[in-house]
């Protein structure tokens, strides 16, 4: 392989096709199957050497920030391979490498088109022979896959097949799933992503994030610096303690920060080089696993208290070393309750990230509540909560619902806390507990007399919304629904629990105990009920319709830290966009076949919040926020190669 050096890039005349005298030469020069590569000629390279477009040269030159009118990338999206700054009907050439063979091209998942490849790119890019002779649309590959992953009967195998093309063709990769978000995302995401981390051991082909364990201590920065891509914006970690309802599983919980980062692009836009996947593995307690000759982590116990403590903070600051702090959204995906917290206290100050399980579930089931009030009146400070679950979901929510109480009402927090009621495996969350609580759950202890059980809680304080966050399904009995119909003429039952197995209660159940009368969301998807001849459909109160657009709302701004009134800002936007015809069939989510739309109603309403708040960098301010968010939105249609 030949590799030239920077000052033999040549501009985009010399390589315009196989019968360019450049090209001629070159063939002669190199084996067949081997070419050099060109940059765009109306680009130049910064310091680091990233690309630079004219207009933003022109813009640095005048001492302005300048937002490119004419680009569909912005929101300091680096677009080295000139795809996105490229209208579909425009040339790119598909490497920055210097050298590639059509064999590599092949091979490479960011610019691979498979049978998509015309005629003409077959002959300039030497992968004549290597193709069958069919050239067909992108739109037919989507046909052609989805039929395929239709007649997979098993949801793993779908997920495979899914992870498969990834690997092979992320650009139809996205498109499928951007095109048939609502059949997809159960088999990428929750639920089917839960048995894939189960089985993740056996499953793992090429591995898709980076993995950091206790052994890369001292080098974490090394490590980074590892993974191809440079130009980081999304990282979502996870250390495996609480995979979903499923507990530890270790290094195996690698699929949710895959999972999400691949949500991340396709319903929120953001581009797949910028996401970064991480596992931290600091050993596991899962028996099961550590037994498991086949278990692809550390063979240890957990690591916990200043070992663990060390090795997070040599994580976080190699992270801000690494990729700075304005382009980082760093993603707390999954840790136990006690380092969750504990994280997002200690880095919120000094880095951007956001918890997802905390903020994010907090802000979608906001939404939902806003949404709901439609359906059975009153004011937010009109209704009495209880949770069955104190952990990351449970208390981020409650503590969500209080502070937007207390923004309507002007009634201090403590006040619109006393409104919310949790309980634990111990019971009510009550005053008289104070002492042995965790620090998480004291906001909640108020006076009353202890109550061991959900439905003695469910009698006593009559809820008119009960939300489960514990992780254990099937806790919501037909007794404790049967509760919550004998008080309420339209009771609101939440069992966000994940994945379906964890659900509190099921659509089906929720709907049969309250005779068709209770407004039902869940954490996983259920389908619709038909119920003495309604048919009800139960809407999905998960993260995934707000992470992505949070997400973009806050790279676009360039924002550096998180503030809860955006999350707030977020779940008026998801609110906002349920429509009459979703309310009369009882969802009080929107459907997700249009997500991208609200993912850029979401960031721009984050975004205005982040320049009201004076923590958004990327100025000026752009005037058309939600028209921005979508111009900075990935899309996954092919480009042409020259
Ligand atoms: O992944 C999901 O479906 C939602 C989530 O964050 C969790 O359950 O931990
Ligand atoms: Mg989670």
């Amino acid at each position: 392989m030949i590799s030239l050096n920077r000052s033999c890039f040549l501009n985009k005349k010399s390589v315009s096709g196989p019968c360019s005298p450049f090209s001629q030469r070159q063939k002669r020069l190199t084996s067949s199957s081997v070419r050099v590569v060109a940059l765009h000629s109306n680009r130049s390279r910064d310091r680091n050497g990233s690309v630079l477009m004219e207009s933003t040269l022109k813009g640095m030159r005048d001492g302005l920030e300048v937002v490119d009118p004419n680009s569909t990338v912005s929101g300091g999206v680096q677009d080295v391979y000139g795809e996105d700054t490229a209208t579909e009907d425009q040339f790119v050439t598909p490497w920055s490498l210097s050298v590639a063979s059509g064999y590599t091209l092949l091979r490479d998942p960011h610019h691979n088109k498979g049978l998509a490849f015309t005629a003409k790119e077959r002959d300039a890019h030497y992968l004549c022979g290597l193709l069958p002779p069919v050239v067909i649309p992108q739109e037919l590959q989507v046909k052609k896959m989805m039929h395929l992953i239709r007649q997979y009967q098993v949801p793993l195998q779908k997920y495979m097949s899914m992870m498969d093309l990834q690997e092979r063709n992320q650009k139809l990769f996205y498109k499928l799933l951007i095109e048939n978000v609502e059949e997809l995302l159960p088999i990428v995401y929750t639920p089917t992503v839960g048995e894939a981390c189960q089985k993740y051991g056996s499953i793992l082909r090429r591995p898709q994030g980076l993995f950091i364990s206790l052994k890369e201590k001292g080098k974490i920065l090394e490590v980074l610096r590892n993974w191809p891509e440079k130009n980081i914006q999304v990282i979502v970690v996870t250390d495996g303690e609480r995979i979903l309802g499923l507990g530890d599983l270790g290094c195996h919980g690698m699929g949710i920060p895959v999972g999400k980062l691949s949500l991340y692009t396709a319903l929120g836009g953001v581009r797949p080089s910028a996401c970064l996947p991480i596992t931290i593995d600091v050993g596991t307690n899962n028996e099961k696993l550590l037994n498991d000759e086949f278990y692809i982590g550390l063979r240890q116990r957990r690591a916990t208290g200043q070992e663990y403590a060390e090795l997070l903070h040599e994580f976080m600051t190699a992270i801000k070393q690494n990729y700075g702090e304005k382009v980082l959204v760093q993603q707390f995906e999954d840790f136990a309750n006690h380092n969750a917290f504990d994280l997002l206290e200690k880095y919120s100050t000094t880095h951007l990230v956001f918890n997802d399980d905390i903020q994010g579930t907090a802000s979608v089931v906001l939404a939902g509540l806003v949404a709901s009030l439609k359906l059975v009146g009153g004011a937010l400070a009109d209704h009495r909560f209880l949770f069955l679950g104190a952990g990351e979901a449970g208390t981020g929510i409650a503590e969500l619902i209080a502070l937007e109480m207390s923004k309507q009402t002007n009634l201090p927090l403590e006040e619109t806390r006393k409104r919310i009621w949790l309980v634990d495996s111990k019971g009510l969350i009550v005053s008289s507990r104070m002492e042995s609580l965790q620090h998480f759950k004291k906001p909640w202890a108020h006076e009353h007399e202890p109550i061991k059980t959900l439905l003695d809680a469910v009698n006593d304080i009559k809820p008119t919304v009960l939300i489960g966050t514990s992780g254990v399904g099937r806790t919501f009995t037909q007794e404790v629904v049967e509760g919550m119909a004998s008080f309420n003429e339209k009771p609101i039952i939440l069992a966000l629990s994940n994945p379906t197995s964890q659900a509190e209660c099921t659509a089906e159940e929720a709907y049969t105990w309250t005779q068709g009368r209770a407004i039902f969301a869940s954490g996983s998807p259920f389908a619709p009920v038909e119920y003495e001849g309604k048919v009800h459909v139960p809407g999905q109160a998960n993260n995934a319709y707000i992470f992505p657009g949070f997400g973009l709302g806050l790279i676009m701004s360039g924002t550096i830290r998180v503030h809860d009134d955006m999350l707030l800002a977020a779940a008026e936007a998801l609110a906002s966009e349920v429509t009459q015809e979703n309310y009369d069939k009882g969802l009080i989510y929107p459907p997700f076949t249009n997500i991208r739309k609200i993912s850029a109603q979401i960031a721009a309403k984050v975004a205005a919040k982040a320049y009201e708040l004076g923590l958004a960098t990327r100025l000026p301010q752009p005037i058309d926020l939600v028209k921005h968010a979508e111009s900075c939105m990935y899309s996954p249609a092919y480009r042409s190669y020259r």
